[in-house]
């Protein structure tokens, strides 16, 4: 039998995170096709839903900066090449337009985003958050979830403004936000990023991302079910 050579090899090889995307198809269906968006999409959303929604992403954005902070420090002490810190950096910059999106929005919809009180799936997520920002959480795992966080939202949204779909005027600006085609080749980058360094981790690395990556998507389930006032 001939050998394959090493790019066809490559080529035909299953990416880590492929592989956990196709194992784990059901959950990540859950959180990027949840009732939530296909309401958005169908144009039969709730507005108090929606302002829920808007309300309490914007506390839970102020808590994912902080985590972002110390993905870019994970970088720039444990990965060797540049172009990571460059992703990580313009993804905070994105996040500083979104305060400014979100402040928007807010008096759009007569929402006062100051004295919110984080429901209790947001807080669970600020929690995990919070732990991953951990200096013992390594860079693999953390740029991994990273990955994860802001793709569940890309594909949900991305969704909304597919062919085919209804979603309502005023809701296409939040649509745009994270469904757009630059964020999606944001999430992209990312995603070769977390891919590399999951190619060169130890099992034991790889389980506990595998692992951060299940929470993350379990977290963003019950943020969309706190948004509809499901919890
Ligand atoms: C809950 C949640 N997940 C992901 C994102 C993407 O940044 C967000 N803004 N909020």
């Amino acid at each position: 039998m001939e050998r394959k050579d090493e790019a066809e090899e490559a080529k035909s090889k299953v990416s880590v995170i492929e592989t956990w995307l196709r194992k784990h198809r059901l959950l990540y269906v859950g959180a990027t096709r949840h009732p939530f968006i296909h309401s958005i999409r169908d144009g039969s959303v709730d507005v108090s839903s929606f302002k829920r929604w808007l309300e309490q992403d914007y506390i839970f954005v102020r808590a994912f900066v902080p985590f972002v902070a110390t993905v870019l420090l994970k970088a720039w002490k444990e990965s060797f090449d540049a172009t990571d810190m460059d992703v990580i950096l313009s993804g905070m910059a994105s996040l500083n337009d979104e305060f400014a999106w979100f402040n928007k929005e807010a008096s759009k919809w007569g929402v006062s985003l100051t004295n919110v009180a984080p429901q209790k799936a947001n807080l669970d997520y600020c929690r995990f958050l919070e732990s991953l920002m951990s200096s013992e959480v390594e860079y693999t795992v953390a740029i991994t979830a990273f990955w994860a966080i802001e793709t569940v939202y890309q594909d949900s949204f991305a969704h909304c403004l597919e062919d085919g779909s209804n979603t309502p005027e005023e809701l296409r600006d939040t649509c745009q936000r994270w469904g757009n085609d630059g964020f999606g080749q944001y999430c992209h980058a990312l995603q070769s990023i977390a891919e590399h360094h999951l190619e060169k981790a130890s099992d034991d690395v790889r389980k506990r991302t595998e692992a951060a990556v299940l929470d993350v998507l379990e977290y963003e389930v019950a943020f969309w079910n706190m948004s509809q006032g499901d919890t």
